[in-house]
């Protein structure tokens, strides 16, 4: 991979960009060169989106601080370009760079105007309050100024991030304005992928003004400690070649132990997304009536059939799913119900990885999360959603306040590969790596598409036993190719027509 190429799966915290602008000030780079080339790549890609015939009048939004500065670099460059540009700006006192821009932006006879109505009639805003510099919440004038600008029905190009967002939790600080587009300066930035800011990125984009590498490595530890499971990186992780000589015992054996008479379909779907990874090896452990079902829907799986309790779920395991040693990993918990407590605890004691889902989920938070997975040598996954997250950890507060510290702590705490799925999923590992799965879609926000998901990661990792990549990198890379999948779904389905069936036949689709 090319070495800048790399920098697009990098994700920094907003103290790892300011200190990465030191370095670069320090090895001499003018801080007003470095403002004057981000903007004039931000005002020609303003250029293309919003071509001078269509939109003349823009509004600009000047922040105190470079963010500020940014924006009338943007202003004057459209200026000049023959818009006709408004300025309003919520604080007097700026940076002494913004202000020196302001005074020539004067000088070109560019209007400004003391108060955020006069903006009202521009047919595209430019967002240049706050950037990765925001530290308090916004309040006063300043608030209700970006209130009224989201009543208005006219597009906002935020520069690096809309204004009032937390840079690194994607928290709405008071409150914060709802972009048309964001343009992210350099390197991504964590709020771009925390699910409550979404709603407020809109399209979202990098802008690419050359950060040498060497400034970021300087600061940027390797393993990268956030970093996007970008399309190369899980083309790398896949087991897509397979070596000549090969046997399906050699492509890994997983043990699936899920369902219950009650939720039979969650089995199928499990033991589908197993199949799609191309896993050697495949036994499914479910409740004895469930089997000629099993037999009839994966007939290439050994269906191993289970004792079953009178509520038709899971009561013990035979034998041959007991012998864990003959299987690569153990993926349990879709269909499951709680009544497969038993079936949990000796799963828990197995040798080999594990990953858990749904209802196993919900029994090991009843059994004690940290305290259950504290004994264990193996490696655990555990792949919850929201939900299941706060029943497994309930001493951590408010996880969607800031989901990717939320995983990182929670992974930490128990030692275990944490999943935490939403619109964008995060995989942290204990020693505080981060993954995240840059994109996705809503379609999957469905019933069975978890089973899948569950399938798709145990037949991933038992196929990597020999391959041996990073656990956590296998588990990120299964979810980015089911969220791959479930967009390519979506793209000639619609999002209504992705089940999870549907699903299945995409995971190949996507190559
Ligand atoms: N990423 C890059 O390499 C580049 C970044 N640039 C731009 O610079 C900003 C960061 O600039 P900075 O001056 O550090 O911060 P802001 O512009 O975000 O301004 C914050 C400014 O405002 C004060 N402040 C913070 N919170 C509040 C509040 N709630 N109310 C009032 N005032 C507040 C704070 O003291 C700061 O002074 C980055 O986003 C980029 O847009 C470079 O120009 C280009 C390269
Ligand atoms: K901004």
């Amino acid at each position: 991979m090319q070495p800048r190429q790399e920098l697009d799966s990098v994700v920094v915290t907003a103290e790892q960009m300011a200190n990465i602008e030191k370095k670069l000030f320090a090895a001499g780079m003018p801080v007003a060169a470095l403002m004057e080339k981000a903007a004039l790549m931000m005002s020609q890609r303003i250029q293309q989106l919003y071509p001078l015939k269509t939109t003349s009048k823009v509004g600009v939004l000047v922040g105190p601080g470079h963010n500020g500065g940014d924006a009338l670099v943007i202003a004057r460059e459209l200026h000049l370009q023959g818009y006709e540009v408004s300025l309003y700006r919520p604080l007097e006192k700026l940076k002494a760079l913004p202000q020196q821009h302001a005074n020539y932006a004067k000088s070109l006879g560019i209007p400004y105007y003391d108060d955020v109505e006069s903006l009202s009639t521009c047919q595209l805003i430019i967002d240049g309050l706050f950037g990765f510099g925001l530290t308090r919440s916004l309040s006063g004038n300043l608030a209700m100024d970006v209130d009224r600008l989201n009543e208005w029905p006219i597009p906002v190009v935020s520069i690096d991030i809309p204004s009032g967002l937390h840079t690194d939790t994607g928290e709405v600080l008071g409150t914060a304005v709802k972009a048309t587009h964001s343009f992210c300066l350099g390197l991504w930035k964590p709020a771009y992928f925390q699910d409550q800011a979404l709603a407020y990125l809109g399209e979202a984009e990098k802008i690419d003004f050359g950060i040498p590498t060497r400034e970021v490595w300087s600061i940027i530890s390797q393993p990268v400690p956030i970093q996007l499971l970008t399309k190369t990186l899980a083309l790398e992780f896949l087991p897509l070649s397979r070596p000549q000589v090969t046997h399906k015992y050699q492509q890994g054996h997983l043990l699936l132990i899920c369902g219950s008479r009650r939720y039979a379909g969650g089995t199928i779907l499990t033991g589908l997304g197993a199949q799609g990874s191309g896993v050697g090896m495949l036994s499914v452990a479910v409740p004895a009536s469930l089997k000629p079902l099993l037999i009839g829907q994966i007939p290439d799986g050994l269906i191993i059939d289970c004792p079953e309790s009178e509520k038709g779920a899971v009561a013990s395991l035979p034998p041959l799913a007991t012998d864990f040693d003959s299987y690569d990993i153990i993926a349990c918990g879709p269909g499951l119900t709680q009544d497969g407590i038993d079936v949990v605890a000796k799963v828990l004691d197995a040798e080999c990885p594990i990953v858990l889902d749904a209802d196993a989920l919900n029994i090991l938070a009843q059994l004690g999360t940290v305290k259950s997975l504290g004994k264990r040598q193996a490696a655990t996954v555990l792949t919850p959603h929201l939900g299941e997250f706060k029943r497994l950890f309930p001493n951590i507060d408010h996880p969607e306040k800031d989901r990717i510290s939320a995983a990182k702590t929670a992974a930490h705490q128990t030692g275990a590969i944490i999943l935490l799925k939403g619109a964008r999923t995060i995989i942290a590992n204990p020693q505080g790596k981060i993954w995240i799965i840059p994109q996705s879609t809503p379609a999957l926000a469905r019933g069975g598409s978890g089973d899948v998901l569950t399938g798709l990661i145990g037949g991933l990792l038992a196929q990597n036993t020999l391959i041996q990549h990073p656990i956590d990198a296998m588990v990120a890379t299964a979810a980015w190719w089911h969220a791959k999948a479930g967009m390519l779904a979506a793209q000639e389905r619609t999002e209504l027509g992705v089940n999870a069936g549907t699903l299945c036949q995409y995971l190949h689709r996507i190559f």
